[in-house]
């Protein structure tokens, strides 16, 4: 085999992705691929696409045209828990976590079944869960709010707790929509550390609209505009593109 001439093993290759709403093509021939341990940052003006995209990747929506490897797997003809259990997990804006039950049960029911091997003793499964739980809850800062009420937690609290409740099902790709709005300064601060921790064994795919936390986050930034991609590559390269500036940076 020649060196340089094999495809790249990327984890996400989305290629000639397109959707239309009654002939409108919210993404129009969109690629983009993303590798392993990165941290992508999707930006661009309202109505550009970002969350259809996510949408589309974890089969909330689905393709005109185009298709979403997943390694080997071409999500576009996947269902939404089959493209969960193969290893994405996707935050929404809003936390979905329940309110009326502590930090460690909310982690400890996102735990994925069945995960143990067939027979398992129950004590085995317990113990393997709590360490998890604990693992976990170390990363998203809550260690010590295991026995808290969720409802009770600061907003930014919340929104690691959900984090949290996604990795431990140890997803390969996690999607965050905004994961900062409405967080305090040191929060935001604490999460682009928790980003960088957790990127470890997987990628992460971020949309957000505040610039110093894309630039204390982001590997790589896709703009995109009306659908498409506007510009792409290193922050410094994007925030210094004239169309990104004309289009976003500059209003
Ligand atoms: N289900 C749908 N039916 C019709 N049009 C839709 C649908 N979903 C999204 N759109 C349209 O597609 C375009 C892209 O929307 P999308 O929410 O992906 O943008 P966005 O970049 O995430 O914007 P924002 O930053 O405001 O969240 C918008 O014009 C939106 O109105």
């Amino acid at each position: 085999m020649l060196i340089g001439q094999q495809p790249k093993d990327f984890l996400l290759s989305v290629e000639g992705l397109t959707v239309s709403f009654d002939g409108f093509k919210a993404v129009n021939d969109l690629s983009f691929y993303v590798d392993e341990n990165e941290i992508r940052v999707i930006i661009g003006p309202n109505g550009a696409g970002k969350t259809t995209v996510l949408d589309l990747i974890c089969g909330k929506t689905r393709a005109t045209s185009g298709s979403i490897h997943f390694r080997d797997r071409d999500l576009t003809k996947m269902r939404e828990n089959e493209i969960v259990q193969a290893g994405v997990g996707r935050k929404f804006q809003t936390p979905s976590i329940y309110d009326d039950l502590t930090v460690f049960e909310n982690l400890e029911i996102s735990f994925p079944r069945g995960r143990s091997v067939l027979g398992a003793l129950t004590f085995k499964r317990d113990a393997e869960v709590r360490e998890r739980v604990h693992e976990v809850a170390e990363m998203i800062f809550l260690k010590d709010r295991l026995a808290m009420r969720a409802d009770l937690l600061s907003h930014g609290q919340k929104q690691w707790l959900e984090i949290g409740m996604l990795l431990i099902q140890d997803p390969e790709l996690l999607m965050l929509d905004e994961p900062v709005a409405g967080m305090s300064v040191s929060e935001r601060v604490k999460t682009a550390e928790l980003l960088h921790r957790i990127i470890e064994g997987r990628s992460v795919l971020v949309i957000e609209h505040d610039m110093k936390f894309v630039e204390d986050i982001a590997h790589k930034v896709t703009v995109l505009h009306q659908g498409q991609i506007l510009s792409e590559g290193t922050m410094d390269k994007v925030k210094n593109d004239p169309k990104v500036i004309e289009v976003y940076l500059g209003h």
